[in-house]
């Protein structure tokens, strides 16, 4: 039946489905059997294709057939893009448009420059870019398939486009390369993803900041929509943040940026190392602040996903004494155990015997790496906070970049003690974390922690770069850390080397923050330069400590009394911060005179309020915490006006001097060290901090006083950056998972 044979006049004509119909009704009026004679007369050994083709059910329905259909979600296919380095090349290919001229003539140049591409390691390059027109192609062969790959047998190239685009108001060929686009994506006889076989893609915008000065008011909007086209019919494939160039602005540096991230880009995918592995959701075709939602809140992530896995934590993890210990004091009780007491140890633990916090095999590792941690080495963790996301894609820094100056996608936050000797009530990761009041752990070295973290922090970031709306520049500028917080989760001065850690971060002229929870005067008073060295006050009075924080010191009290004494020591050498977290039934009624008690004490640079945010894990719960122990803006404001009155009334120099409404924080400061004559300079000078260690010379907080505060950051006057875009979480609790990422007693 499989020799060779001579077509029939049975194979119908490839026509429209309407006249396959009516094909399908004339054969029917047919004898089956008169048919079947004819064919046999005419080519005996076809006899059975044909029985088949007599047999297959004939649609009896009159009229002209309908083809409907309707696209499947998730059915993209996605055609094999692997790529083999030693056999594939890359293609670049430039699409432009232009009208006047300017586009057209920097992607000429763009054309050149790549032409010359620097060779890897490995000594391959992308090849020569090939460059289009957009007005001399038909969409047709680029824009609903890709082209083949080129190539013998032996080298295949693999397809990136590059578009650089204006943006017209008016009506223009663009125009109907978007209704391609769009038409292309939406035909649900086309795969909605059918240019995912090219290797990658990227969007470079030029338009015109005097007439349209905002992305709302059409800045680059056409450009901006090619590229969330590119994104579905790519099937998340935007391999750099889409860019954009102001004509009569800073279009040199911008391009300049876009095209060197574009370049390294090319140069990895050159080299066999792909894309990334992207943040799920990143270049999906839910383009809309839903996406925030699956890229961004890694913190609402956390408090989701703590649950199960705090219980099979909890269930499973029997070997630890002291986390024993602490579920039952989480459990049923509020006295503070401290396991030192009975924990007895005959001598130090040595090397050999010592065990590692956080071991790959424990279910603390696998919950901290669902949640979104990198755990480096055994027992430090680094994660990108969503302030950091948000920078990224111009929607807001943390309140850090109000009062200090820290923009957030140059911050890095992590920890080197993933363990804490509290478990306090608020608290969002705990459930999770482990929990000691001895450093017991076998200690990983300073460099180790120092590269991991690093390369945690940049592997992060890079995740980033296929999200929409990540901006090209901050993104560039985000691949150098410049400041690191310390905290995250955990108690960061319990990492015996933490002197070290520090030093190694200066070096690199990283500004560092630490945060610990005063339960550690030794280590405290050991502790060498900071750049801002906080201290969390969760309560003003013993009582409310112990049922807030919940220490696992006996002497819990008394440690937090010498590590303000400590603080009061230091207050010459460091700038010091009061971290208050707000609860509502737990630490605010009554307490404003028992925390400038507390203040006066310590006398610290400034004192920092913030409401407490509201995690919804069963730790939480258990501790009696819920929505309603969230206070409102208000109510922090008027504990504030409380505070400072107290303050006062003790004849001590403080002033309200900022705040940051859309994380429910506001910042008292010192008036003799923060306040000059034009205003209040809560800013930080990083590089004079830098200057001050390096000269070796002892030196204090007045030193490295940075500039005055900016106007919308002052009190009163709410404290987001204006050039940021604000986001309306519609629907949504506003401060709710908003001040997430920064309301961590420890953040
Ligand atoms: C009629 C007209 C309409 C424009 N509309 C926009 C616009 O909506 N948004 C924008 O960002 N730029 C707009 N521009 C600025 C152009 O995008 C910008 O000048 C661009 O560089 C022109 O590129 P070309 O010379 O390659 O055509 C407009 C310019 C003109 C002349
Ligand atoms: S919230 Fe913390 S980690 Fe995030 S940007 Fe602000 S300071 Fe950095």
């Amino acid at each position: 039946l499989r020799k060779k044979r001579s077509k029939t006049s049975l194979t119908p004509p490839l026509r429209s489905p309407a006249h396959e119909v009516r094909d399908e009704k004339r054969l029917v009026l047919l004898s089956k059997q008169n048919f079947l004679e004819k064919a046999v007369i005419q080519e005996n050994n076809q006899f059975e294709d044909v029985q088949k083709t007599l047999n297959r059910p004939v649609h009896l329905k009159l009229g002209p057939k309908r083809v409907t259909g309707s696209r499947q979600a998730g059915k993209a296919s996605r055609p094999d893009t692997l790529f083999d380095a030693s056999t594939d090349q890359i293609q670049p290919v430039i699409f432009y448009w232009s009208l006047g001229g300017s586009t057209e003539k920097i992607a000429k140049d763009l054309a050149q420059e790549f032409g010359s591409f620097r060779a890897t390691k490995q000594g391959v390059r992308p090849l020569k870019p090939l460059l289009h027109d957009l007005t001399q192609i038909d969409y047709d062969d680029y824009f609903v398939t890709p082209p083949k790959p080129s190539g013998s047998a032996a080298t295949v190239s693999k397809y990136f486009y590059l578009l650089l685009l204006p943006t017209y108001n008016t009506d223009t060929e663009l125009s109907n390369f978007l209704s391609h686009l769009s038409e292309t994506h939406n035909d649900f006889r086309i795969d909605s993803a059918p240019l995912s076989g090219l290797s990658g893609y990227s969007v470079f915008g030029f338009g015109d900041r005097e007439g349209w000065p905002t992305e709302e008011e059409g800045f680059c909007s056409q450009a901006r929509e090619v590229d969330k086209w590119m994104a579905r019919l790519t099937g998340r494939k935007r391999a750099f943040p889409f860019g954009t160039g102001d004509v009569k602005g800073d279009l040199r540096r911008q391009l300049q940026e876009w095209s060197a991230g574009v370049e390294e880009v090319l140069q990895d995918l050159a080299a066999g190392k792909g894309l990334g592995e992207g943040v799920a959701g990143s270049g999906d075709a839910v383009e809309s602040d839903e996406e925030e939602d699956l890229a961004g809140d890694s913190d609402r992530e956390y408090a989701t996903a703590l649950t199960p896995s705090a219980k099979t934590m909890r269930s499973n993890r029997t070997d630890d004494v002291e986390d024993l210990g602490a579920q039952a004091l989480s459990n049923s009780s509020d006295d503070p155990i401290d396991f030192t007491t009975y924990k007895k140890r005959s001598s130090a633990p040595t090397p050999a015997e010592a065990k590692e916090m956080v071991p790959t095999t424990s279910p603390t590792y696998t919950a901290l790496t669902k949640q979104g941690y990198t755990i480096v080495g055994s027992h430090s963790g680094v994660k990108i906070c969503r302030w950091t996301k948000s920078a990224l894609r111009g929607r807001g820094s943390c309140y850090k970049f109000s009062f200090y100056g820290i923009a957030s996608h140059l911050c890095m936050e992590t920890t080197p003690s993933l363990s804490c000797s509290n478990k306090c009530v608020f608290c969002w990761r705990h459930g999770t974390n482990p929990v000691g009041t001895t450093w017991r752990w076998k200690i990983d070295p300073p460099e180790l922690i120092f590269n991991g973290v690093k390369e945690g922090h940049y592997k992060k970031i890079k995740m980033m770069r296929g999200v929409p709306g990540v901006r090209a520049e901050r993104f560039q500028e985000a691949m150098k850390i410049r400041h690191c917080a310390l905290s995250l989760v955990g108690e960061p001065i319990f990492y015996p080397h933490i002197n070290e850690l520090l030093a190694m971060l200066h070096r690199e002229h990283i500004s560092s923050f630490l945060v610990c929870n005063a339960q550690h005067p030794e280590q405290l008073a050991a502790l060498g330069p900071v750049t801002q060295l906080y201290v969390s006050i969760d309560a003003s009075n013993k009582e409310s400590l112990r049922k807030i924080d919940r220490p696992l010191h006996r002497d819990f009290w008394e440690r937090f009394i010498r590590c303000l004494n400590i603080l009061r020591e230091k207050r010459d050498t460091h700038r010091t911060v009061f971290r208050l977290t707000l609860v509502k039934g737990f630490n605010i009624d009554e307490e404003a005179e028992g925390y400038a008690e507390l203040v006066e004490r310590a006398l610290p640079s400034f004192v920092e309020i913030k409401g407490v945010t509201y995690c919804g894990t069963s730790t939480s719960s258990a501790a009696g915490l819920t929505m309603r122990n969230v206070p409102f803006y208000e109510e922090v404001t008027a504990f504030v006006a409380a505070l400072n009155s107290a303050l006062k009334r003790r004849g001590l120099e403080y002033g309200i001097a900022a705040e940051h409404a859309h994380s429910c924080c506001v910042l008292i400061a010192d008036k003799k060290r923060f306040l000059k004559t034009d205003g209040w300079h809560t800013l930080i000078d990083y590089e004079k901090f830098f200057e001050c260690l390096e000269s070796g010379n002892p030196f204090g907080p007045g030193d490295y006083v940075g500039a005055p505060t900016p106007e919308w950051a002052l009190w009163g006057r709410g404290g987001f950056d204006p050039r940021d875009e604000r986001v309306d979480r519609k629907g949504k609790k506003k401060e709710v998972y908003e001040v997430q990422g920064s309301t961590e007693k420890v953040a």
